[in-house]
């Protein structure tokens, strides 16, 4: 039995693991910390330290990736007290702080309502930082070149512009750029703006004779952020304006990022003597999110939701939705909102339920025929051993399976399952579902098989 933990125990492991978890930081990227450390709580069990992940799916990876640095680091900060890490689901019930906690990029005491302000003033969303900001190699360049900016404004490389398609992260990175030049200089001016705005504010400047006041605004700061370049396509007076400003600011070695939807010589309508000098400074592209990174971006927003996402829930979306982060994410939060608002919780069925209208596509390619195939194939055996009326262990198990698939993963009737099993009575697929609901609580190798070939099917 584990030993009960006192009070004390508790206040000496949080702080180890705390000092673990700053050392850990150091090493690792701010998206890697805030999605697989920043959630785990530390408790003594047995004079280890337990460390309390609150999904699986973050305990294995964990575990998988960091298991050997988190131990050698405990052993080293405890001098030796502590020599074995384990690693469990939960979280600690006490009144601490909530498992998860939000990434923001300031939070230093004291000056959290300034930053705020300035934030606000900015423009600035003070959710979209580095540490919120999943990596992968579909945007590594343009992540690290915007740390490099973030650091080092009007050095590193000017402008920095950023393309890529609708809902890849841009604003994402050039929010994050000016929050950590402002976490870094509270007193820093930072604008971040869309280009429709600074058009439609200039036009607004005009008619009320306020240019000067305009002008001044923009060519006063330390770090100009314009999203979706694009737009100043065929607005001439805009550009004008705007290459006044660039100008300026470049000169006076102060920070421009940029964004666009294409590559700088790409955007129609833009005078050459713009287009050149956005590529005066890095160019860099983000490309659409791998299958990993998408998995990873859903976990990562789901614990800023302090969501738990099942491991099986995570792949089925990242499969499906392949092309725009904002998507996924608008996907996500649709799953939590009618979780809530039904209580129920979030699983495999649910979220096909749930979701069902955004993957009609894809949900008609999973036919009963398809699953005897896959489940045939996992089990060596053949679609007519499962359609047969041989009842020996070895094929009515997977035809349970098999039924059970069916019945999760089609919109086909109990008849229409059981028909399709060589006309078996629906009270069969009934007992089959049951019989494989039980097991998969009981018997992790039917729980495995299931899984594998959920993901098999649904991928
Ligand atoms: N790598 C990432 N990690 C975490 N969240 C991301 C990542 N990339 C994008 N997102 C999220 O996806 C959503 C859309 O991103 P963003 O608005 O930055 O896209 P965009 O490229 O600027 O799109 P648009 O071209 O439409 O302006 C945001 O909520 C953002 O937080």
């Amino acid at each position: 039995m584990p030993r009960a933990t006192t009070k004390g125990d508790q206040a000496s492991m949080s702080e180890l693991w705390d000092a673990c978890a700053a050392a850990l930081k150091q090493d690792l990227t701010g998206a890697e910390y805030s999605t697989w450390i920043m959630p785990l709580q530390a408790q003594e069990q047995d004079e280890a330290m337990c460390l309390l992940a609150p999904n699986r799916f973050v305990k294995d990876w964990v575990k998988q990736h960091y298991e050997q640095r988190i131990s050698r680091l405990c052993a080293e900060i405890s001098s030796g007290r502590i020599q074995q890490v384990r690693f469990e689901i939960g979280t600690l019930g006490d009144d601490r702080a909530a498992p998860v906690t939000r990434g923001t990029s300031g939070g230093r005491a004291g000056g959290e309502g300034n930053l705020d302000r300035r934030r606000a003033e900015s423009n600035l969303n003070k959710e979209f930082t580095f540490a919120t900001f999943v990596e992968g190699k579909s945007n590594q360049i343009a992540r690290a070149a915007s740390v490099q900016i973030g650091k080092n404004p009007g050095t590193a490389y000017n402008p920095l512009f950023i393309y890529g398609g609708v809902g890849l992260g841009k604003t994402h990175l050039m929010h994050a750029v000016g929050n950590t030049i402002l976490d870094s200089n509270p007193g820093a001016q930072v604008i971040y703006v869309h280009s429709e705005r600074f058009v439609s504010d200039m036009i607004r400047a005009l008619q009320h004779n306020k240019i000067d006041e305009f002008k001044a605004r923009y060519r006063r700061v330390n770090a100009l952020l314009i999203d979706d370049v694009q737009f100043f396509g065929n607005k001439d007076r805009s550009q004008e304006e705007f290459f006044h400003t660039f100008n300026a600011l470049f000169e006076s070695k102060q920070q421009i990022v940029l964004s666009s939807d294409r590559y700088p010589k790409e955007v129609s309508g833009l005078e050459e003597r713009l287009k050149s000098r956005f590529g005066w400074g890095l160019t860099v592209g983000i490309e659409p999110p791998d299958f990993e990174t998408r998995v990873a971006i859903l976990h990562s927003k789901a614990a800023l939701l302090n969501i738990e996402l099942p491991e099986d829930v995570g792949y089925f979306i990242a499969k499906r939705m392949t092309s725009n982060i904002r998507e996924l994410e608008g996907a996500l939060r649709r799953l939590v909102a009618n979780s809530q608002f039904m209580g129920a919780s979030i699983d495999l069925a649910f979220t096909r339920e749930v979701l069902r209208d955004m993957f009609v596509a894809q949900d008609r390619q999973i036919t009963i025929e398809n699953i005897q195939k896959t489940v045939a194939n996992y089990y060596k055996l053949r679609v007519s051993d499962l359609t047969s009326a041989k009842r020996t262990r070895n094929i009515a198990r997977p035809r349970q399976v098999a039924m059970a698939l069916a019945k999760e993963l089609t919109k086909a009737s109990l008849p229409e399952i059981g028909n399709a099993f060589g006309g078996r009575d629906h009270s069969t697929v009934i007992h089959a579902t049951r019989k494989i609901e039980a097991l998969r609580a009981s018997d992790t190798m039917i729980e495995e098989d299931y899984r594998i070939l959920l993901r098999t099917l649904t991928s």
